[in-house]
Order: structure tokens, then sequence, then C-alpha cells
């Protein structure tokens, strides 16, 4: 098979995120790594034009509890009106079974709630079976790529799109 490069493609556009407003909800569980995860995304989002101003970053404890707080802020519609949310956890398999509930129930929480509240959720949640791989894939130390970028790039993409899918193609 040829050789192929991993990763997500660049999208075609160069879009203006100048406009969008982005909630990041990050857990506290394993916060050295997602807060290199958080400023990958960050980075990759003000890349695209999104004011720092319009990103707006919660916290809860862990990965578990990233869909009820993205899901009640989304709603509150009143104060908050957001066109894309970023989750950001860091889930490590440990001893137990625990690392595979909560994996479960958060990606399809997750999913759940960018259906129910029809505004993208982009699932920034890293499952590794080692620290090593989570380092590896938050842009800390050799022969790393930080995902928190292609998760920016992805929020962009789909605040972007959102709005011209709302108002018809
Ligand atoms: N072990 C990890 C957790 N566990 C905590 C849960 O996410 C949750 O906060 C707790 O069960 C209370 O509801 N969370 C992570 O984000 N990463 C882990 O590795
Ligand atoms: C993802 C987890 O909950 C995990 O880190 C907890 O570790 P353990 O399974 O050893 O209790």
């Amino acid at each position: 098979m040829e050789s192929f490069t991993k990763g997500v493609k660049a999208p075609t556009e160069q879009y203006d995120g100048s406009k969008l407003r982005v909630l990041i909800v990050k857990t506290r569980w394993n916060s050295e790594i997602v807060d290199s995860l958080v400023e990958g995304a960050i980075n990759s989002l003000t890349s695209y034009k999104v004011e720092r101003s319009n990103i707006h970053i919660e916290d809860v404890a862990g990965s578990y509890e990233l869909p009820f707080a993205i899901q009640t802020i989304l709603c509150n519609r009143v104060y908050n009106k957001f066109d894309v949310a970023i989750a950001i956890g860091v889930l490590i398999k440990g001893d137990t079974m625990h690392f595979e509930y909560i994996a479960e129930a958060v990606s399809h929480g997750l999913m759940r709630v960018g259906l129910d509240t029809s505004t993208p959720v982009v699932f920034g949640v890293l499952t590794c079976l080692s620290e090593t791989q989570a380092l590896q894939r938050a842009g800390i130390g050799e022969n790393s790529h930080n995902h928190g970028n292609d998760w920016g790039q992805c929020a962009v993409e789909m605040g972007m799109k959102r709005e011209r899918w709302s108002k018809g193609v």
C-alpha cells in the first residue's frame, strides 16, 4: 500500500473566523496535558482570525462532566450564543474498566449534545492507553503533534459551515 500521511488535510477555504464565538470546556484531570491541547486549539483558532475575546473557556473536574457542562452552557441562549464548542479532556487507561466506561459515555454524550443543540461540538478528548501516548498527542516532547491545533481548525470550519448550511446551501 502506498504510504500516506496520517491526519486531517487542511480545509481548502481560507475561513475568516472573526465573527465566530467559540466555547471551550476543558478538564482539570491531567491538566498539564489538557492545557497544552487548549493552547494548540487557541493558536489555531486565532490563526483563522477568531478574536481571543470571543473564545470563552470553562473548566470542569473530568471528561465525564464535559457533556453536561457544554449542553447547559449552549442551551443558555440568553447570555451565550456560541457558534461552536470544543470539549477538551485526556483519558488515560488505568487498572480498571473505568476508562472504557467514561470514554464510551463521553463520546456518545458529546455527540448527542451537538445534535440536540444544533451546535457543532468538536470531540477533543484524547483516549490514551499510556501517558506517553497522551504527551505525544498534545505536542509535548519529540515526534509529537498537538491535536489541539486540529480541533481549533475543525471548530472554525464547522462554525462557518453551520452558518452556511442553516441558511441553505
Ligand atoms: N480517570 C480520568 C477521569 N476520571 C474522572 C471522571 O471524568 C469524572 O470526573 C469522575 O468520575 C466524577 O464524575 N477523568 C478524565 O478526564 N481523565 C481521566 O484519566
Ligand atoms: C480513565 C480513568 O478513570 C483511569 O485513569 C482511572 O484509573 P484506574 O482505572 O486505575 O482507577
